[in-house]
């Protein structure tokens, strides 16, 4: 699976995308919110991947309890998959228990689903398939 993004968890998205940009030498190419998730995210293109980063836009969101318990650092990483459900039945399979029955909508037009960190040595991953102009499903 090819890596699709790593998310990194950060207190104040303009100081990071000014951080990120004068890092990778470009700035981002999309500012995003994702209500459902509780994340303000901007994207950056490096190489075949991306990075997201990901401020808290209340509370309850994963991203704010995850700097509650530390500090910003990297938060998950993602996959790229053709077929998310054809994915999510494969992993069940293997025993990996997954965040969400289903998948939600994520950023960047993206249909995701994560894995509980529990069964992946401690890091949360993301799986994420394009949406595609004749699914009707989201
Ligand atoms: C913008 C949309 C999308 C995209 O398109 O790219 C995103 O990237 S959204 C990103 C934000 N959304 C999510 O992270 C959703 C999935 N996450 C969750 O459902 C939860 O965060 C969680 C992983 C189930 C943990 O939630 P919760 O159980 O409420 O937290 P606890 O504080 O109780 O922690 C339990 C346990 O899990 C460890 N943990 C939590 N977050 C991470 C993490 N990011 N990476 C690694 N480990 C994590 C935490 O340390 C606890 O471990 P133990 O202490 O050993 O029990
Ligand atoms: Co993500």
């Amino acid at each position: 699976m090819q890596i699709e993004h790593i998310g990194i968890a950060v207190k104040d998205l303009d100081a990071s995308n000014a951080l990120f940009e004068k890092l990778l030498g470009e700035g981002p190419y999309k500012q995003e919110t994702v209500e459902a998730e509780g994340v303000v995210t901007s994207f950056f293109r490096s190489g075949e991947g991306k990075v997201e980063l990901l401020q808290a836009t209340r509370e309850d969101s994963p991203i704010a309890k995850f700097l509650l318990r530390g500090k910003e650092g990297l938060h998950h990483v993602a996959f790229a998959v053709d077929d998310i459900y054809a994915e999510m039945a494969r992993l069940r399979g293997e025993g990996f228990t997954l965040l969400s029955d289903s998948p939600k909508r994520g950023a960047d037009n993206k249909l995701v689903v994560f894995l509980h960190p529990a069964g992946t040595n401690g890091v949360l991953v993301e799986l994420c398939q394009e949406i595609k102009s004749t699914q009707t499903d989201v």
